[in-house]
């Protein structure tokens, strides 16, 4: 049984998928709570109320993956995550066009003043002259950070006339041309922006990213709106230019602290509209950040790779569907080696050849490398740490493409050097027959990797073979498959065998025995 927490009041319809496994018990309720048993949960799913903090991680040692169901994760230690092995998805586009619609119904309403003339209606008043407005047509919104918010808002202000002047540093001119945007410098944006909206994430690059010294460039009588993250505009620095006037308004969804304090400044001033962090508060968006993260976390669980990782590259539903077969090679290679290659290692060297060559292999590596040292190691080695152990542990690892696929569509080949030996695996995929192990330490061979095997290197001589099947018969050993592989004749050779259960301790030693046979591997549980 595998234990799930789930806290911050994420949508429970969207953890269907959680809540029906019959093999996972799913809690939902606060860290406090169930702060007797945090020790069992291996998956904890929140939104941004829940800080996990190193010592909340240290509480939690079973913990293996956090899920924050919305976008931004600066309510999660993750660097501390990292070092403990604790992989962090997020739902990175749940809640997108939410928070679009919201920003630009803030943008509206700012420059028509309708939550004002709202209350002051309602408050008995016809003031129909303090509340003249300003059109959208043929202004310039100025967008800071072109991601997934961002470009969403610019195609419905292209939609309303506006000219649409961006700076993100990493979006490139043929992607701006595409969008029907202008990629400009910040300064040049703080020059001709009648309204400003940041939707970047809160780095330390864009803190106070709009402040004192760069509002006094913006154009009289600007609008700045913030639906990103409270602190990118610097909250202190907004009122010397509300008090002059030179701020037509402020729309802000999100605060350096929240809730701001009752008697926060800016909450006095007429000219600043504000909603408590509702960009992603739609049922829309709640369903799909909460479906997001609960299949994360259930493929997590059934060791499928997954998406949305932080601290992982990430790969796309596309992209993880032509990768899927080779995960499972890599692991199922990680794990032979280890198990042949019993000595120290210090050096791991992946090489990808054919198809596989056009998908990011990165992860494919990170996972043989994961399979690899957790054999070895007593502590939790996942995709995330696993290059951090191989440096503390002094093993260097690579990867390269390569051309050479000796005849198959995509083979990955694998050498480990030791300072006494050397191993090599080379594995395919076939859609036809699935993974295959194409050769092992130089010796052709074909087999395929699963459950519980032998690995015998004996001497090419006649009777070798009746020989390990007389052994086996005796210990009422059944075999399930059989591969032998040779470079010549009379010479080295080399036998794989594949069981259904797992094979007694002392077999290698009875084996070892037997005349011509050199060496025995047993490799569990591939
Ligand atoms: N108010 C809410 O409820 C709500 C909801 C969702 C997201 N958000 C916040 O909105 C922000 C944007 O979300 P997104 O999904 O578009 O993220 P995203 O990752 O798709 O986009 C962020 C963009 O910011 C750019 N960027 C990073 N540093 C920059 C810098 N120094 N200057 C300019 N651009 C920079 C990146 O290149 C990227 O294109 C996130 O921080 C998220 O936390 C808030
Ligand atoms: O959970 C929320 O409603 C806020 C989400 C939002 O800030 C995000 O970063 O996704």
């Amino acid at each position: 049984m595998a234990y799930v927490l789930v806290t911050d009041g994420i949508k429970e319809d969207g953890l269907q998928p959680l809540l029906n496994e019959s093999t996972i018990q799913c809690d939902i309720g606060s860290l406090n709570e169930f702060s007797d048993r945090l020790n069992q949960y291996e998956a904890l799913l929140v939104r941004s109320a829940t800080k996990v903090t190193a010592e909340v991680l240290n509480q939690m040692p079973n913990l293996k993956i956090v899920a924050r169901a919305g976008v931004g994760v600066d309510n999660i230690d993750l660097d501390a995550a990292t070092k403990r092995g604790v992989i962090v998805v997020n739902a990175p586009d749940g809640n997108t066009i939410s928070t679009t619609e919201h920003t630009f119904a803030m943008i509206a309403s700012l420059v028509r003043n309708i939550p004002q003339g709202t209350s002051s209606l309602k408050s008995g008043k016809w003031m129909r002259k303090d509340y003249v407005g300003t059109e959208l047509y043929g202004k310039t919104l100025g967008i800071v950070g072109m991601g997934r918010i961002g470009t969403e808002l610019s195609r419905r202000a292209r939609a309303f006339g506006m000219n649409v002047a961006v700076f993100d540093p990493f979006l490139t001119n043929d992607r701006a041309q595409k969008l029907d945007v202008e990629s400009v410098e910040f300064d040049h944006l703080l020059d001709v922006a009648d309204i400003i909206t940041v939707h970047t994430p809160l780095t330390d690059k864009t803190r106070g990213l709009l402040n004192e010294e760069t509002i006094a460039r913006t154009k009289k009588g600007v609008f700045l709106i913030n639906c990103a993250r409270g602190g990118i505009i610097d909250e202190k620095a907004l009122i010397p230019y509300l008090d002059s006037g030179h701020i037509g308004g402020v729309a802000l969804d999100v605060f350096e602290s929240e809730p701001p304090e009752h008697n926060h400044p800016l909450l006095g001033y007429d000219q600043v509209i504000v909603t408590p962090h509702l960009g992603a508060s739609t049922k829309e968006a709640q369903l799909n950040v909460a479906a997001q993260v609960a299949d994360e976390v259930l493929y997590f669980l059934q060791d499928k790779p997954i998406r949305n990782a932080i601290n992982l590259p990430g790969f796309s539903k596309e992209e993880y569907e032509k990768i899927k077969p080779y995960y499972e090679l890599t692991r199922k290679m990680g794990s032979i080696l280890s198990q042949c290659m019993k000595s120290a290692v210090n050096l791991v060297e992946v090489s990808y050849a054919g198809k596989l060559t056009e998908l990011d292999t990165a992860i494919l590596t990170r996972n043989l490398m994961a399979s690899f040292l957790k054999s070895r190691l007593d502590t939790t080695v996942n995709e995330v740490n696993a290059p951090s152990i191989a440096r503390e542990r002094g093993i260097t690892y690579g990867e390269k493409h390569s051309s050479e696929t000796h005849g198959y569509s995509n083979l990955i080949s694998v050498t480990v050097q030791g300072d006494k030996e050397t191993f090599s695996l080379q594995g395919t995929y076939i859609k036809e027959y699935g993974d295959r192990i194409t050769q092992l330490n130089g010796f052709d061979i074909d087999f395929h990797p699963q459950g519980h095997l032998l690995y015998i290197q004996h001497n090419d001589r006649p009777g070798v073979i009746g020989n390990v099947g007389k052994v086996l018969g005796e210990h009422e050993i059944n075999i399930a498959t059989m591969q032998v592989g040779r470079k010549t004749a009379g010479g080295e050779a080399i036998m794989m065998l594949s069981f259904d259960s797992e094979l007694p301790k002392n077999i290698e030693e009875t084996l070892e025995s037997v005349q011509d046979i050199v060496k025995v591997e047993q490799i569990g549980g591939v």
